[in-house]
């Protein structure tokens, strides 16, 4: 039995190995919990690497924090904790916070608009297609929304996996053979397995390993 709530050790040892050929110097993933997917990544890509780690819950993410800072690795990790769709949403914007905020203060000096200040400190277009590598493992529900908008954030060759897509198996199985509480979550693995699989801006391959992982390559 599984004496933890995250990836599996055999779908975990799989990402390790695809995070090194990918090598990704820009990193991004939802659904942190006590770190384990994030201590692989993290240990893996370069050490002027970065993971953009996002969880709505930080209390997790300070239980394995020890480990990682044993590990020599809290460096490459920038970790926000919040819901996960307002920051990728953000990420998305030209020009995030900290940003804005230099942006006017600035133009309280140099009567600069912040569209043109934007552009001459060079700050925008920022993160479209600056990610090499994202990990989902966080509310299934939001899967397809999370999708639709690293499929923004990831390069084209950039490399995307989804954890849980077999959801225990239950999706080959009969809805009335699946646990009452195992049903919804079963229906978004379902959606979103057909979804992606008929999505032309991505290559990709379910694997059977662990509780399924569908692994993605931006191909458009
Ligand atoms: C299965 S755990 C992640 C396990 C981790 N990836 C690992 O392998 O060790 C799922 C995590 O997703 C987080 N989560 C759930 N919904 C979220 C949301 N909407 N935004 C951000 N994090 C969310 C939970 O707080 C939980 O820590």
């Amino acid at each position: 039995m599984r004496a933890f709530m995250g990836i599996a050790p055999d779908a975990g040892q799989l990402m390790t190995m695809l995070l090194k050929l990918v090598n990704p110097k820009n990193a991004i993933e939802i659904g942190v919990f006590t770190g384990y997917s994030l201590l692989l990544t993290a240990l893996t890509i370069p050490d002027y690497g970065k993971i953009t780690a996002i969880d709505k819950n930080r209390k997790a993410y300070e239980i394995g924090l020890p480990i990682i800072k044993k590990a020599g690795v809290e460096h490459k990790i920038d970790f926000t904790e919040s819901p996960a769709l307002p920051i990728l949403d953000k990420l998305l914007e030209n020009v995030d916070i900290q940003d804005i905020e230099f942006i006017l203060f600035l133009s309280k000096f140099q009567a600069l608009e912040i569209g043109s200040c934007a552009s001459c400190c060079g700050l925008q277009p920022e993160k479209e297609g600056s990610f090499d590598f994202a990990f989902v493992d966080a509310d299934k529900n939001n899967y397809w929304n999370y999708h639709k908008r690293l499929m923004k954030l990831v390069k084209i060759g950039g490399m995307v996996i989804y954890d849980n897509t077999l959801w225990g198996g239950s999706v080959a199985l009969r809805e009335e053979d699946v646990p009452e509480a195992k049903r919804e979550w079963r229906q978004c693995a379902i959606e979103f397995n057909k979804l992606i699989s008929a999505d032309p801006r991505v290559e990709m391959s379910q694997v059977p390993l662990g509780d399924g992982i569908t692994i993605c390559r931006r191909v458009c």
